[in-house]
């Protein structure tokens, strides 16, 4: 059985307190985008003792298998479960350390992998909750609908935006950034405007009201990503910001308009498309 676990990007990211387990409180837009890595499993039916394999291609990840948010997902649902072994296959396309959210969208597919698979007869409800156990944001994959995040990221409404249609152009240099790190040099406060009213006005005046915060931290340790986003501005971007914690940047444009080519150089990850 094969899934496509897709890419997020965050409309807008205020940091507002940090609280005394070290975690920050948090408001932002989380929204879906058709970046996709590919993941399968097959049920192993040799007798060994091992419960899982894991093959993986096109990216590289950092880190052990044991590391990897996949085989979380599945030791977390195997630990309740009793699940059979698995050779697990993962084509990695969504480029990590980007803010895109790639580790927790492929964790939060493979929960739904396996309740699927293997008829567990999980609600939505009881999937966010395991999801939540892997990661921040990863319980909004779960539902992967346009959705408002409060709390440590994790608390979540569903919004009715649509941004169909739109163009976007994400650029991701050969830059890693640490969330941990990004979150420690930020200075938490409360935003000028509010997010959950910004999100409704038109997407031509989000230029001048919405924020990321992290950009305030990380461009100055790498300013290449600020030259990103102002490249997509001078080139027609009615919006552009950082993803998350970074290094990704991406820009919506209007449905109608050509986007120009712009070369980010050889190292960069480029993705055009449609939303
Ligand atoms: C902040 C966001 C916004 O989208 O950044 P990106 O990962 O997308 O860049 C995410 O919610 C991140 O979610 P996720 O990447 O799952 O974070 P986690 O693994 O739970 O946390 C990584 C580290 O970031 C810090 N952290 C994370 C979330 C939060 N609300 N406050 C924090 O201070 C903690 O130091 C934590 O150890
Ligand atoms: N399946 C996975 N895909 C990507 N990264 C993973 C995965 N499992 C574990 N990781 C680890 O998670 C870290 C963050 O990756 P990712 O979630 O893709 O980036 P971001 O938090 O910037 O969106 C990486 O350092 C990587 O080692």
């Amino acid at each position: 059985m094969i899934t496509f676990p897709n890419a997020k990007i965050n409309l807008g990211l205020n940091i507002t307190a940090k609280r005394p387990d070290g975690y920050h409180n948090l408001e932002t837009v989380f929204y879906p985008v058709p970046i996709e890595d590919a993941l399968e499993i097959h049920v192993l039916n040799n007798s060994t003792d091992k419960k899982f394999a894991l093959h993986q291609a096109g990216m590289e990840i950092t880190g052990n298998a044991e590391d990897n948010l996949v085989v979380k997902a599945y030791l977390l649902l195997d630990k309740e479960f009793n699940l059979p072994p698995v050779d697990i296959h993962l084509y990695k396309h969504i480029p990590s350390g980007a803010g895109l959210g790639g580790g927790s969208s492929d964790a939060a597919f493979m929960l739904k992998l396996l309740n699927e698979r293997f008829e567990l007869k999980l609600t939505d409800e009881k999937l966010e909750e395991y999801a939540a156990t892997l990661g921040a944001d990863c319980a909004f994959f779960i539902k992967n609908t346009p959705t408002y995040a409060e709390g440590i990221g994790n608390i979540f409404s569903p919004l009715s935006l649509s941004l169909k249609g739109y163009q976007i152009l994400l650029v991701k240099p050969d830059i890693f950034v640490s969330t941990r790190e990004a979150f420690s040099l930020v200075r938490p406060h409360e935003p000028e405007y509010s997010l959950k009213e910004i999100i409704t006005h038109p997407v031509s005046e989000w230029k001048e009201q919405m924020v990321n915060d992290f950009e305030a931290s990380v461009f100055p340790q790498y300013p290449v990503i600020g030259e990103i986003k102002e490249e997509l501005y001078k080139n027609g971007a009615m919006y552009a910001a950082m993803s998350g914690s970074g290094s990704s940047v991406f820009g919506l444009f209007a449905p109608d308009i050509t986007i120009p080519d712009i070369n980010f150089g050889e190292r960069s990850f480029v993705f055009k498309g449609k939303l």
